[in-house]
């Protein structure tokens, strides 16, 4: 017997057969195991792209929003990539030059062609919402905002997106689409946990919106907006005051302390020391008190300072009416309001100004933060200016009028308490987005926010692989113990003495 025969004979796994049967065995799952992890490897992310042009009355603003091309409809998957604040007034100044309006937008647009990858700029939707400022020019002169418009318009098509057109928000559909966007970006409409009710304070209307489980949205239609939302139904409690944006407000302010049409007035809502001299053809040229413009007004009026916070809050109160209320319960201005509930973000300006005034903690309980008020309205002008020489004059002037009407609307008007105010947060972003009805309005207009839930793939790629590789190791095993019969010690030939 040669060496070679005398070895396959001891060990028949050196048999040919056999070690055809292996090597294949193997190449087969190895192949299996290959295929199927590649065939269900994600793809490498891209990214789609939307962008959002914010012209509210103060001014205008432009939003990207990107997500992962493959994950539409996952929740919490769109974020806020870049933010441009277009330099000047709102789109609704330009009534007597529109051109400028369009003009006004450029720089941001341009920006905004650098910040999306070149590729995807023609599948990029962009959208303009304009909110009060438009609607009260709307109002006034409606041509007017025609113009503005179509300029806007021109200018927006230049650019090599996919324009999907500008038009005026409903105060509806601005409360509504901030509520979205908060509940979006903090995770909740998906997992259906208890949602935040969002408080916007614009420059020119401020809205209010939330969830009250004991309104089925009957008592006032016009407040009420239903969503199904990943398989959930909300039905959500919604108010846009206009005229109560804290420029707008300020403007009923005045209006109310020159009624009479004096040459000088002082205001407690202003500091000590502060002296403006005004014109009333400008405090009066708005739609929110131009019914009130005093007969025989002079052309000017002194606007002094007088820092005093509870008489400014009186000043305030008289902004709103609370005699007329046809419902079970109103806010103000005879406006239906449900039961305050849940927990509550506050963005834009109550941001802006409590965050100013180092008043954003809601554990401060609220008679501290009147007698920090108190005290700050009463610091005169110069200590002002010279406290913060880096802050805007125009913002710096009016802090004490705004977080008086700040604590006024929240208390008086929609009628927070000493206990309810700490459910308040102020916010200025979630997660990296800026709180504010700009996502909300993308998410629904490209349906990224689906009625029911997505069916999800029942296990995630980690877990995928994980489970493969058991079952191949398993299958190899198997094989190997199938092959039970040829192995040495089994087949062993019964010695021969
Ligand atoms: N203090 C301060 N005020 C700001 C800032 N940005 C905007 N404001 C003011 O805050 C108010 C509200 O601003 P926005 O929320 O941008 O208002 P808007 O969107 O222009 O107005 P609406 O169309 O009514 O929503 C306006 O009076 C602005 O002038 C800021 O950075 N600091
Ligand atoms: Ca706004």
């Amino acid at each position: 017997m040669s060496a070679q025969r005398e070895m396959k004979e001891k060990n028949p796994w050196h048999t040919p057969v056999t070690i055809i049967i292996t090597v294949i065995g193997v190449i087969a799952i190895v192949a299996l195991v290959t295929v199927a992890v590649l065939q269900n490897r994600p793809v490498p992310q891209k990214y789609k792209y939307g962008i959002v042009l914010d012209a509210g009355s103060s001014h205008t603003a432009l939003y990207i929003y990107a997500w992962p091309a493959e994950k539409d409809n996952n929740t919490g998957r769109v974020q806020q990539t870049h933010s441009c604040k277009v330099k000047g007034k709102g789109i609704s100044s330009y009534a007597s030059e529109p051109l400028k309006a369009g003009e006004s937008l450029k720089l941001c647009m341009q920006e905004a062609e650098q910040k999306v990858p070149r590729k995807r700029h023609h599948q990029t939707p962009l959208y303009l919402g304009a909110t009060a400022g438009m609607r009260l020019l709307n109002m006034e002169n409606s041509k007017a905002s025609e113009k503005v418009f179509q300029a806007v318009g021109a200018a927006l098509q230049k650019f090599p997106f996919s324009y999907q057109g500008a038009r005026i928000l409903s105060g509806q559909e601005e409360g509504a689409f901030g509520w979205v966007t908060v509940n979006y970006l903090d995770d909740r409409l998906k997992q259906g946990l208890e949602t935040i009710g969002a408080l916007d304070l614009g420059g020119a209307s401020t809205q209010i919106s939330f969830v009250s489980d004991n309104y089925d949205g009957s008592e006032s239609p016009s407040n009420s907006v239903t969503f199904r939302l990943y398989g959930n139904d909300y039905n959500l409690y919604t108010h846009s005051f206009l005229c109560y944006g804290k420029d707008q407000v300020l403007r009923l302010a005045l209006a109310h302390q020159t009624q009479s049409g004096p040459t000088t007035i002082l205001d407690p809502c202003f500091h000590p020391g502060y002296t403006e001299t005004k014109n009333y053809s400008v405090l009066y040229d708005s739609p929110c008190v131009s019914d009130r413009k005093p007969l025989e007004d002079p052309v000017t009026f002194i606007h002094n300072g007088q820092g005093n916070f509870q008489q400014c809050q009186e000043v305030v109160k008289s902004v709103f009416n609370f005699t007329t209320c046809k419902y079970s319960q109103c806010s103000f201005n005879g406006v239906f309001q449900p039961h305050l509930q849940g927990p509550f973000g506050a963005f834009s300006a109550y941001y802006f100004v409590m965050n100013f005034l180092n008043l954003t903690d809601t554990s401060i309980p609220l008679e501290t933060v009147k007698e920090k008020l108190t005290s700050y309205c009463a610091t005169p002008w110069k200590e002002i200016v010279k406290q913060h020489p880096n802050v805007k004059l125009s913002y710096l002037a009016e802090y004490c009028f705004s977080g008086t009407y700040i604590i006024t609307l929240l208390t008086e008007g929609y009628n927070f308490t000493s206990k309810s105010y700490s459910d308040i947060k102020f916010i200025k972003k979630i997660k990296g987005s800026d709180a504010g009805w700009t996502l909300g309005y993308m998410l629904n207009l490209t349906n990224m926010i689906p009625a029911e839930a997505p069916d999800t793939p029942p296990l995630p790629h980690a877990g995928y692989v994980s489970i493969v590789t058991v079952m191949a190791l398993l299958l190899f095993i198997l094989f190997i113990v199938s092959l039970r019969p040829l192995w040495p010690s089994c087949s062993k030939q019964p010695q021969i003495v």
